[in-house]
């Protein structure tokens, strides 16, 4: 009998539409083949992904699901009928499992994990290697990650090339190793090592691996053949934690930071695409400006290793900025963000110039002046940075809104920022605005062009109360440049006075509305980004989210948050917002929001209904 063919290639050949070859149904192992076999009935209803060969005496499973040899469902099926199929066969002595291609398998099959769980179970196919009676061994290369590194672990033996990495990155899906991970690591590399590996998911390199014991090259170790109490306990217990964390809010934003970072890498541009653009080489480049972003822009630059003049308009400012940069460097090789060798030539790759003439030959120069709105990530951050302000005028204090948003997540508050980066900065680009319009804003300020303007920010500015760069903003500091931010009560007395005299009446304000209106004003003018095209899809923000404002991963991005709230419970709040602020442009909700909360549209097709092609 013969399956249906599920498409037009000839029976036997390699699929060419990337669909598959249907086989008779006895068939299940294509020897020796790397073939995609599906058997069909009227569904399909296996696809093998294991080549299964015997070569003397020796089985082997080789995982053939590229490009990471991912562990699904179909890889599963294939491990498992493979390893009963070796264990019955007496010409077989031994079995070695392995990756097709660039690796090992690369962990469990994220894209499963938002589908219907489908057996067999990776604990169930690794207890099936452990009890087999003849060896089996992991032959490791590339990646083994997560559930490949758990096969390994249940495999008697593992060899690996030098190169190979091993690894649980769980954590950043928000997850923990669950097929036997926690239990097995600690018992082959200790606990010291199996707690760190477990919690920073770290990749580790084969030869630093062989130390802990992780890949076991040497000599034949005793099987575990029976699995005593404690073990069957844990495997439980890891079990139960896996399912919860897989249900959990947390980890599916993380499997979809995965996958958007590897969306948004796929750009398209008019002028070309990720394929066809080749990058420019940057030999020398230059940074005009040695004040807060000039410095850390140099910072990055060195730690690439890319030589940087650093030009100034005098001494004191370059010699400024280079005690600056040397601390930040220093800082850095502490922390282990770069090695001790980048550290030290670090020295040899900066310039400081007060010269024009010796930038004349860089190839790149950073461009640091000038601000305007922004196009994404400023754009969006401006409604959260004014609607902190505004809380702080209606009631609120800097440090409480700084707690409020650090305990949803973000690493460092908003008022914490704003010091970090100057109040004059934020200061001047008001200042930008009120010009272009033609207006002169006064501490007594209000309305600018029509909308709600607060001077809070003036006042701490014509204070001298800069931020860290003077000792004192919204915080004061130890020094002059200092880290360390103390409340200030004259911090509160500048607030008090400041609403004294415009006669704002000041109220108790909520950490629920804290977050909406921190949160939600940003995110009401991420769906006007997305209907302005400025972004082509909501991956485009979060990414930008993740990276350029340390967002919370586990939260995903604002705009998946956005989704996980719930559409319609987002665009209630911003028409509340809207109404009780009619002074607010930020608070007029997106068009684009409006039509996708009606209709509960899922993230995948927000895109369709912002371009029109569906309306
Ligand atoms: C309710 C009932 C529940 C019952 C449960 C009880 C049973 C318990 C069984 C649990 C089993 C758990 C097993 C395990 O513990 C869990 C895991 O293994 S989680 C996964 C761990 N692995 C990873 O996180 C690795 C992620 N991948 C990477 O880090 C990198 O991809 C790489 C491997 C280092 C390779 O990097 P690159 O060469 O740069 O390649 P890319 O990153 O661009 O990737 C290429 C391509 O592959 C896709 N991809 C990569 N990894 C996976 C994956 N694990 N799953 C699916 N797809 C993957 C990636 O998205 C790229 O594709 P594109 O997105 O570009 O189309
Ligand atoms: N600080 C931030 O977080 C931030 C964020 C986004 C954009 N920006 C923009 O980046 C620019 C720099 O910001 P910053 O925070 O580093 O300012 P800063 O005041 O800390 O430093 C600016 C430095 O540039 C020097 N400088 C000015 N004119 C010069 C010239 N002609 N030649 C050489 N040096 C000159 C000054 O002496 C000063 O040391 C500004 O345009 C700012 O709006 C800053």
């Amino acid at each position: 009998m013969r399956s249906k063919v599920v498409c037009n290639c000839r029976l036997g050949s390699k699929c060419r539409t990337g669909v598959f070859i249907s086989v008779p149904l006895r068939s299940t192992f294509c020897v020796g083949t790397s073939y995609i076999l599906a058997v069909k009935v009227s569904y399909i209803v296996a696809v093998i992904m294991v080549d299964y060969k015997v070569q003397g005496s020796f089985a082997i499973l080789e995982v053939n699901n590229p490009p990471v040899n991912a562990l699904s469902h179909a890889v599963r099926s294939g491990l498992n009928d493979g390893i009963e199929k070796a264990s019955r066969d007496r010409n077989v002595k031994a079995v070695i499992v392995c990756g097709k291609g660039a690796t090992f398998p690369a962990g469990a099959d994220i894209r499963e994990f938002s589908k219907p769980k489908k057996e067999p179970w990776l604990p169930e196919i690794g207890h099936k290697m452990e009890k087999c009676e003849k060896p089996v061994i992991a032959a490791i290369h590339g990646t083994c990650l997560g559930g490949g590194l758990e096969i390994a672990l249940f495999c008697h033996y593992r060899i690996a090339l030098k190169t190979a990495r091993v690894g649980f990155p769980e954590v950043q899906l928000g997850l923990l190793p669950g097929a036997a991970g926690t239990q097995r690591l600690p018992r082959v590399a200790g606990l010291q090592v199996a707690m760190d590996m477990i919690s920073s998911g770290r990749h580790v390199l084969a030869t630093e691996a062989k130390k802990y014991g992780i890949i076991d090259e040497l000599c034949l170790k005793a099987v575990k053949a029976s699995v005593d109490f404690p073990y069957e306990k844990g495997l439980e217990m890891e079990t139960e934690f896996f399912k919860q964390l897989l249900g959990s809010g947390q980890s599916k934003a993380q499997q979809y930071a995965f996958f958007a970072e590897r969306t948004i890498a796929r750009w398209e541009m008019p002028n070309g695409n990720y394929r066809t653009a080749v990058a420019k080489p940057v030999k020398s480049t230059a940074v005009i400006g040695a004040g807060t972003m000039g410095s850390g822009i140099v910072v990055c630059l060195l730690s690439a290793g890319i030589p940087v003049y650093l030009m100034e308009q005098n001494e004191k400012f370059l010699n400024n900025g280079l005690k600056m940069i040397k601390s930040i460097m220093e800082g850095s090789v502490k922390l282990g963000k770069v090695s001790p060798e980048v550290g030290r030539k670090a020295a040899t790759l900066l310039k400081p110039t007060m010269n024009y003439n010796d930038l004349k030959d860089v190839d790149l120069i950073p461009v640091l002046v000038k601000t305007c709105r922004g196009f994404l990530a400023n754009r969006m951050h401006g409604p959260f940075g004014t609607e902190g302000t505004f809380l702080v005028e209606e009631g609120a204090l800097p440090s409480q809104v700084d707690r409020v948003m650090e305990d949803f997540g973000l690493p460092i508050g908003p008022f914490k920022v704003r010091d970090l980066s100057g109040v004059d900065i934020a200061y001047k680009i008001k200042q930008e605005v009120a010009k272009l319009l033609g207006i002169k804003t006064t501490l007594q300020t209000r309305f600018m062009n029509g909308e709600r303007y607060c001077a809070l920010n003036d006042r701490l500015f014509h204070l001298g109360r800069l931020g860290r760069k003077t000792g004192k903003g919204y915080y004061k500091y130890e020094k002059a440049g200092g880290k360390i931010a103390t409340e200030d009560s004259d911090v509160t007395d500048i607030i008090e006075k400041h609403c004294k005299e415009l006669g704002i009446q000041r109220r108790q304000i909520s950490s629920q509305e804290i977050v909406e209106r921190m949160m939600y004003s940003c995110i009401n003018e991420g769906f006007k980004i997305l209907e302005d095209g400025i972004a082509v899809r909501p991956e485009d923000i979060d990414v930008c989210y993740l990276y350029g404002f340390s967002f919370p991963r586990y939260l995903g991005g604002p705009m998946f948050y956005a989704n996980q709230i719930g559409l319609q419970r987002v665009y209630e709040r911003i028409c509340y917002y809207h109404e009780n602020f009619p002074y607010s442009p930020h608070w007029v909700p997106s068009r684009l929001l409006r039509k996708l909360a009606a209709k509960s549209v899922p993230m995948n097709e927000w895109m369709a209904y912002a371009t029109g092609s569906k309306l």
